[in-house]
């Protein structure tokens, strides 16, 4: 395929792949192959909508070397291991969503499939963890694509890598395994079915105490909700959002912190989520160093510097809350190590986080 084709390809993706919800924000990249030697993919830490074709970076195979000051994205690693593999693919998607994830965090090898078809085989595999953007994760996912009977792999406690001979198989295969993880997922966690990738749209209806011009709190007219969201605002500034998703009320049922059990949680939300009583002084100090807290039975605040980070937060911490109850059935609810969640924290808030900016 010619670069510019391939390019205005991958940026038409992009667009289409956040609207579908299977990535959002800056977590996931694309890419496509130009030929044997070449493949262009996303730049790194930046928003999907604002991409134009300038902004796709060609990388080659072999050494997985660039021109020029765009820098490619940190995955780009495991997209070459796909194409040096795979002569006849031409379309890699790495994507953070939301089921397959919940499917990464439980421990597993692999996830067994009932059926066969063009795009999977009896099972897909599980790439063992290793920290985002690094040689041992592209070693890792490597080992496993070359098991791999099915057109994509699941890294544990982070998402995805799909692909296919062009970008229409390579979306197919991505959004038919978020719902085969979520079949799967579903039957043994008893959490109310969503349909998959609408519960990312759900975001956007759910109860909000924001700064600015919506600042009528829908919480059923709740003073108290009224009250913490003013203390937060105070505290912190930036926006709040509260999260009343099963999953998270669920998890505020309990008593113990909620750990990363995916990378995007550490990056995002932090190294925990402690669970507060139901007062201002408790909730305040939960936020002290993340940026969600649970409300003991009432759900989570989640706090960003703006709606849109608050939204990502809420987001994450569902995820992350349904990704612990995943693993929990499995019986292997073991988090990401401490050292590497702060490491992954520290990295996002100096660096990541800007290059969005
Ligand atoms: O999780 C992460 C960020 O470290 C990556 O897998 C990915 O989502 C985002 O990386 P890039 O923005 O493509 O460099």
């Amino acid at each position: 395929m010619k670069e510019k084709e391939a390019k205005e390809l991958v940026v038409q993706a992009g667009i289409e792949l956040v609207h579908s919800g299977l990535i959002a924000r800056t977590w996931g990249n694309v890419s496509c192959r130009i030929d044997q030697e070449t493949f262009v993919i996303t730049p790194s830490g930046r928003d999907y909508l604002t991409l134009t074709p300038e902004d796709i970076v060609p990388v080659r195979i072999a050494d997985l070397g660039y021109e020029g000051s765009v820098k490619p994205s940190s995955e780009k690693g495991i997209h070459a291991e796909v194409y040096r593999l795979f002569p006849e693919i031409n379309f890699a998607i790495h994507t953070h969503q939301e089921y397959a994830s919940a499917v990464s965090a439980a421990g597993l090898d692999f996830m067994p499939l009932s059926g066969k078809n063009e795009h999977f085989s009896e099972k897909v595999l599980c790439a063992r963890y290793a920290l985002p953007g690094t040689k041992s994760l592209r070693r890792n996912v490597a080992e496993a694509l070359r098991k791999s009977t099915s057109n994509a792999v699941i890294l544990k406690h982070h998402g995805t890598l799909c692909y296919g001979n062009d970008y229409d198989n390579a979306l197919k295969t991505a959004l038919e395994l978020e719902k085969l993880c979520c079949d799967f997922v579903e039957k043994p966690t008893k959490i109310s079915r969503r349909k998959p990738l609408d519960s990312m749209q759900r975001d956007k209806d759910q109860t909000q105490a924001g700064s600015g011009e919506r600042d009528t709190y829908q919480a059923n007219g709740n003073p108290f909700a009224y009250a913490l969201k003013q203390a937060v605002l105070e505290k912190k500034g930036g926006f709040v959002l509260l999260n009343h998703d099963p999953e998270v009320v669920h998890y505020s049922q309990l008593t113990r912190p909620l750990h990363p059990f995916l990378d995007d949680f550490a990056q995002i939300v932090g190294i925990r989520a402690k669970v507060a009583e139901n007062d201002n002084n408790s909730i305040l100090k939960g936020l002290q160093h993340g940026s969600a807290v649970f409300i003991r039975n009432c759900g989570a605040v989640c706090w960003g510097k703006n709606e849109r980070d608050a939204e990502a937060v809420s987001m994450i911490l569902r995820k992350n809350c349904r990704a612990y109850f995943t693993a929990a059935i499995f019986g292997r609810p073991k988090p990401i190590n401490g050292f590497e969640s702060a490491l992954m924290r520290l990295v996002y808030l100096k660096k990541y986080s800007k290059l969005a900016e």
